[in-house]
């Protein structure tokens, strides 16, 4: 069911810094910093050859990063991002098995402009798994 791995995320205190870390530092190509207030981060893509890099930062008072922030003040990886063709079907299916699905379980419009979903870490051996429906 699940394809490629579209992206690994890591919470950062300080976007700016965490940027310059991989443009300067491991010389990687690194995006401009982005809002998305509807899922309460701002966010950062390092383009890798064969994944990418998300860097988090949250944006508002209820950004569903600011627990993990406080608990890992120097930030940390935060969850693993897989391809799905079809996000509705892999979603009962995972249901179906006693997976959680978090939020109202509906798919939101994530980063990339494709729906996205997240499963519970306690569901998936201790990491937070987000889908991407792409393009079949
Ligand atoms: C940019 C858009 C999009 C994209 O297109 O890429 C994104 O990636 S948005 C990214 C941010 N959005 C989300 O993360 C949405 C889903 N997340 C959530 O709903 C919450 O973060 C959460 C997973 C329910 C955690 O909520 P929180 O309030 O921080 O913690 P809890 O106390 O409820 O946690 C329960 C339990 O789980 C552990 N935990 C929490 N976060 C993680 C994590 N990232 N990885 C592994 N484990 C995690 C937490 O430590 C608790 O464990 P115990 O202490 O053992 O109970
Ligand atoms: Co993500």
């Amino acid at each position: 069911m699940i394809g490629r791995l579209n992206h690994v995320a890591i919470v950062v205190p300080d976007l700016a810094a965490a940027s310059a870390l991989y443009s300067t530092g491991l010389g990687a190509t690194v995006s401009a910093p982005v809002d998305l207030p509807e899922h309460g981060v701002t966010t950062v893509f390092v383009m890798l050859p064969n994944t990418k890099i998300e860097l988090l930062h949250p944006l508002g008072e209820n950004s569903p990063i600011a627990g993990f922030l406080a608990k890992n003040p120097a930030g940390g990886m935060h969850h693993v991002c897989y391809e799905v063709t079809d996000i509705l079907a892999a979603r009962d299916h995972l249901k179906a098995q006693g997976a959680r699905v978090l939020g109202d379980g509906e798919p939101k419009i994530g980063a990339h402009g494709l729906p996205v979903l997240f499963l519970h870490p306690k569901d998936f051996c201790g990491t937070l798994v987000e889908l991407e429906q792409v393009a079949a």
